[in-house]
């Protein structure tokens, strides 16, 4: 399930987020890529080292965590820090799929959904596209500023050149109460019914109905 959130981060965390691109420092993403992954990964993340960082990183969780958009395609349970990604011209990420395992040691989350954020506008560079392999065949992302795409982990993706002008980013991974996508999205769709009944009829049976189905479809499917 691939879906696109717009408005996830608010004008003024943008603003904030793009401040702190340009004053915090970058550094070779291979540092946190896995060693295939490596192999492709051309690009920048805001340091580890870098005392804004958490900042940023919090600004984007509690972004997502709000966005009802993003709590029905995901489901979250545990989503990790955020990466803060930039692609300079020339800049690229090849084919590859995410670690299915992340964390260090015993603290190791699985990563049930991809998530990129973008902080800066498509009209800001040219090239870029994140583009996710489907079984429908390749989809091609590139959002306005603000707005965020969720897709499955365990698709192969990459992201184009950027042949113009820069692309900033942050990217993080979901563990979801609801490992098995096909129920995710059964989930998911059975929500949006739930609240359109809701807002119609908030006393009727059918939507104390929606509600019975909903609840008891995450009582059978969800871990953790
Ligand atoms: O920049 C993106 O949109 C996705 C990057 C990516 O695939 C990754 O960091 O694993
Ligand atoms: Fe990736």
């Amino acid at each position: 399930m691939l879906v696109t959130i717009p408005e996830v981060l608010t004008v003024p965390e943008q603003q904030e987020l793009l401040r702190l691109t340009k004053e915090l420092p970058f550094v070779d993403g291979k540092e946190t890529a896995g060693f295939r992954a490596k192999m492709v990964k051309h690009n920048e993340q805001v340091s580890r080292e870098a005392e804004g960082r958490r900042v940023m990183q919090e600004i984007v969780v509690r972004a997502l965590a709000r966005s009802p958009g993003f709590r029905r395609a995901a489901i979250p349970h545990k989503i990790r820090p955020p990466l803060i990604s930039r692609y300079r011209e020339g800049m690229s990420y090849g084919t590859h799929v995410d670690d299915a395992m992340m964390g260090q040691g015993f603290q190791r989350e699985r990563s049930d959904v991809s998530v990129t954020v973008f902080i800066n506008d498509a009209s800001d560079y040219d090239g870029g596209e994140l583009k996710i392999h489907s079984p429908f065949g390749p989809q091609q992302i590139k959002l306005p500023a603000r707005s965020a795409v969720v897709y499955p982990s365990g698709t192969l993706h990459e992201v184009a050149k950027v042949t113009r002008g820069e692309r900033l980013v942050a990217v993080t991974w979901v563990q979801s109460y609801i490992r098995d996508e096909r129920h995710r999205q059964l989930l998911s769709d059975v929500m949006e019914v739930r609240d359109r009944l809701h807002a119609i009829d908030p006393n009727g049976k059918e939507t104390d109905l929606a509600f019975r189905i909903h609840t008891n479809l995450t009582r059978l499917w969800s871990e953790g």
